[in-house]
């Protein structure tokens, strides 16, 4: 906690020196395509970024098929990585089944996801809040005694798609219930990326209360392009553990309208230009997303990739 600050001092005083990114663009940048993307091609992007130097990848989801068809391959995916020592490969499991499903593909760590809004909950795991913490629980204790990571992703910690605003109480609550049944880290979403820098500094003082500085992580999507300045004003306080989308891949099926991430080439851009270490060769990362890019036919929504596309093109 001690780097936090409720009023922001000035960038050198309180950046931290190294930042962790976790690529979640195979599972969160992929589950909203429309057309099958197959499962050897999530599989070269998941290679691609762990050559480029990422260390933690959410790789696919243990989600009903019926409810998210991109992700029915995630047995498949798991299967076909070849891990390199020191990365981290996680997945999504909102319930025990998705758990046990998830167990013989060896993740290090599992995602449970919740939201601070009701209505969000409710579209997109079909349950309220406190019901989703019911499910959770075992999910968590199971995990935990199989020596596997749990991490809780908090949707929605400052706008819904069908309630609106958020206020930082609600997400501290959820927050406090992701504590209190043994997840051991968070991720505050801004899920449908209408946040500004002040509002998503208040979600995380919210989060804060529960978890500390090691323990949180930034969860940007990009619609109405503010992910970087949120993702600077989580830096002010601290905050060094964040997500993104290689190429800024994304939405969610159950947030109509959403964009991707923020890419992950715009962060380490970012960052670099900051003096923070990342342990990421941009480049490398640039060719993942022209790699990525091209298997969906459209082009990188990096604006980092394009522009230095454009001076590799001459
Ligand atoms: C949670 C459920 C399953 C509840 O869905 P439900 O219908 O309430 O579940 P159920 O227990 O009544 O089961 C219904 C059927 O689903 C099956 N089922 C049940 N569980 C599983 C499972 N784990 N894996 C595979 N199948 C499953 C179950 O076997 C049954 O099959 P049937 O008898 O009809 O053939 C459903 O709502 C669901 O799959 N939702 C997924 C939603 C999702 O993946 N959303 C996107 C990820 S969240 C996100 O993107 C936000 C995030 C994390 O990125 C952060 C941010 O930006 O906010």
């Amino acid at each position: 906690m001690s780097l936090y600050r409720c009023d922001p001092e000035p960038f050198s005083m309180t950046l931290p020196s190294r930042v962790q990114l976790i690529d979640v663009g195979p599972r969160d940048g992929l589950q909203n395509e429309k057309t099958p993307v197959p499962a050897a091609v999530k599989v070269a992007l998941v290679h691609r970024l762990q050559a480029a130097g990422l260390t933690e990848i959410e790789v696919t989801s243990f989600v009903s098929p019926k409810w998210v068809p991109q992700m029915a391959d995630n047995a498949e995916v798991m299967a076909g990585i070849a891990r390199q020592p020191g990365v981290r490969y996680s997945v999504l499991t909102p319930n025990l089944k998705g758990f046990e499903a998830a167990v013989p593909t060896r993740p290090d760590e599992i995602v449970v996801f919740g939201a601070a809004s009701e209505a969000f909950s409710q579209k997109n795991i079909n349950c309220s809040i406190a019901e989703s913490i019911e499910r959770f629980a075992p999910v968590v204790e199971a995990a935990r005694a199989a020596g596997i990571e749990v991490r809780g992703a908090m949707s929605c910690t400052v706008g819904c798609p069908y309630e609106g605003d958020i206020a930082p109480e609600r997400v501290g609550y959820l927050a406090g219930l992701m504590k209190q049944i043994g997840v051991q880290r968070v991720d505050v979403a801004d899920t449908i990326g209408v946040g500004t820098p002040r509002q998503v500094q208040r979600a995380f003082e919210a989060t804060l209360a529960h978890f500390d500085l090691d323990h949180v992580s930034g969860h940007f999507h990009d619609t109405y392009g503010q992910a970087l300045s949120n993702t600077l004003s989580a830096l002010q306080m601290g905050v060094w553990n964040f997500q993104s989308s290689v190429a800024g891949l994304g939405g969610c099926p159950y947030a109509k309208g959403a964009t991707g991430n923020v890419a992950t080439e715009d962060v380490v851009y970012l960052l670099r230009g900051m003096g923070i270490d990342t342990g990421i060769d941009l480049d490398a990362l640039i060719d993942a997303g022209v790699f990525i890019s091209e298997q969906l036919g459209r082009p990188t929504q990096s604006r980092v990739a394009r522009a230095l596309l454009a001076r590799r093109a001459g």
